[in-house]
């Protein structure tokens, strides 16, 4: 198999935008290139003695509409590419929740489990030395990604506001911190919250009363997927027959125990496997269960053009990165599934990120209640915009998410005076 260039997809994907709506040349060609690029080389003093250097990429797509906004990798895999990919999705991503940003992206050539916590430590202060003059709260505010968490955000955080001697409120410079230095509870299961706001409206565009009794399955049960479980079933009153991880999955059709059951059973096992009182099912068969609803949320390009004629669910939420590869989504649309394309299904994460920012910048912090309220506001007009979109031009929900952001990327260049048409 000849696999494709992330960066190469991304820009695909665009040009294939661009043919429903009115664009410009020029525009087109700008918006093909990330703005910024910037390489870096990350030294670290190892417990050791001995020093390492790593190579760090920080790379900001657009900032027409603001400040661009994305997470930090660190993967052992990690390309340029991958990040100027990623960056350009954050600038779709923050268009379709329509957040005052552009996207940015930035990852660290790494594999963090080979670190101790204090080599971690000075990994994430050392890339923080390196790219500080490229970053700020008004000029680029990271986050957590693959392999970068909470505690992470706090050092990076304290080593900026070091570098600038605490002139402004570096609270603001980076989001998903803990709380207690500038992060909000809320961020937690922000994302998973978010698909769930973009589900129900799904179900209202499909007509049905409610969720309630209405069958799920979920693929992976790290920060989306368990959360996921938790919210459908506690909180829409779904039933979650199925749920996996990268060793298999679980399977019962009257519905598995609580999330948190089955989060104690993965903890203390290793797997959600064995589950008691659920069958053992593999991740193929997970997704071509009979559900209403299937909820990707694990990893990239699961469904695919040769099992995407096997999907049984009537909506898709794909709550991972890219879960559904062009091909297969052909195949999905032409058997009348609903998709909720991945940057507005996950887009709950980068809005309550937004939200801890504006929180930050100001020094006012609201209650998780209020957070969460905002939060289904964005999701659920981002949501009908699309839909909308995907109804009036008769075009994929996937296309349909483009044509709204790039849209208004577009509309932000021209107002700028950046592209004269
Ligand atoms: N957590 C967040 O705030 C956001 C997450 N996403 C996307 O959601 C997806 C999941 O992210 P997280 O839950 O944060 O990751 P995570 O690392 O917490 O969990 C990933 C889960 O997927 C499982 N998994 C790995 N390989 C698998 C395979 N081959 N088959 C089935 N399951 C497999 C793992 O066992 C784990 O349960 C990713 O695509 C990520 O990019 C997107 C936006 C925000
Ligand atoms: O700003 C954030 O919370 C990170 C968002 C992000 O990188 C993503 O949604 O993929």
């Amino acid at each position: 198999m000849v696999e494709i260039d992330p960066f190469e997809m991304a820009v695909k994907q665009l040009e294939r935008a661009a043919q429903f709506m009115d664009i410009s040349d020029e525009a087109l060609e700008w918006l093909k290139r990330p703005m910024r690029i910037v390489e870096v080389s990350v030294p670290v003093e190892m417990d050791d003695g001995s020093v390492k250097v790593f190579t760090g990429f920080r790379v900001q797509h657009n900032w027409a509409r603001g400040p661009t906004k994305g997470g930090i990798r660190w993967h052992p895999a990690e390309t340029l590419s991958t990040v100027k990919a990623l960056a350009t999705w954050m600038t779709w991503k923050v268009a379709v929740v329509d957040l005052p940003y552009g996207g940015g992206k930035g990852g660290i050539i790494v594999d963090p489990k080979k670190l101790s916590e204090r080599e971690q430590e000075r990994l994430a202060r050392s890339y923080i030395r390196a790219v500080y003059d490229v970053i700020g709260p008004w000029t680029d505010i990271p986050a957590p990604d693959v392999y970068t968490n909470p505690k992470i955000m706090a050092w990076m955080m304290d080593e900026y506001e070091t570098i600038m001697r605490r002139k402004g409120p570096a609270f603001g410079v980076i989001t998903g911190k803990p709380p207690g230095v500038g992060g909000i509870v809320a961020r937690m299961d922000a994302t998973a919250r978010g698909a769930a706001f973009t589900i129900r409206e799904a179900a209202k565009a499909l007509g049905w009363d409610d969720l309630k009794g209405k069958t799920i399955a979920i693929q992976g049960y790290g920060n989306a997927g368990y959360y996921l479980h938790k919210i459908m079933s506690e909180e829409f009153g779904m039933k979650v027959v199925a749920v996996s991880d990268s060793k298999g999955g679980i399977y019962n059709p009257d519905g598995l125990p609580s999330a948190d059951e089955v989060l104690k059973w993965k903890k203390e096992h290793g797997s959600v496997k064995d589950f008691p009182g659920a069958t053992n099912i593999t991740n193929e068969e997970l997704l071509e269960l009979e559900v209403d609803i299937l909820a990707p949320s694990a990893i990239e390009g699961v469904i695919t053009k040769d099992n995407a004629d096997k999907v049984k669910a009537k909506i898709v939420a794909e709550v991972a990165n890219g879960p559904v590869t062009p091909e297969a989504d052909e195949i999905l649309y032409e058997k009348g599934i609903l998709q909720i394309p991945d940057f507005l299904c996950n887009a709950g994460g980068v809005t309550v990120s937004y939200f801890e920012w504006v929180q930050n910048v100001n020094g006012f912090y609201w209650t998780v209640e209020e957070t969460r309220k905002r939060l289904d506001d964005k999701m659920t007009k981002a949501f009908w915009d699309v839909f909308n979109t995907h109804k009036e031009k008769n075009i994929h929900m996937r296309d349909a998410a483009y044509v709204v952001s790039v849209q208004r990327v577009y509309e932000a260049m021209k107002h700028r005076g950046w592209v004269k048409k």
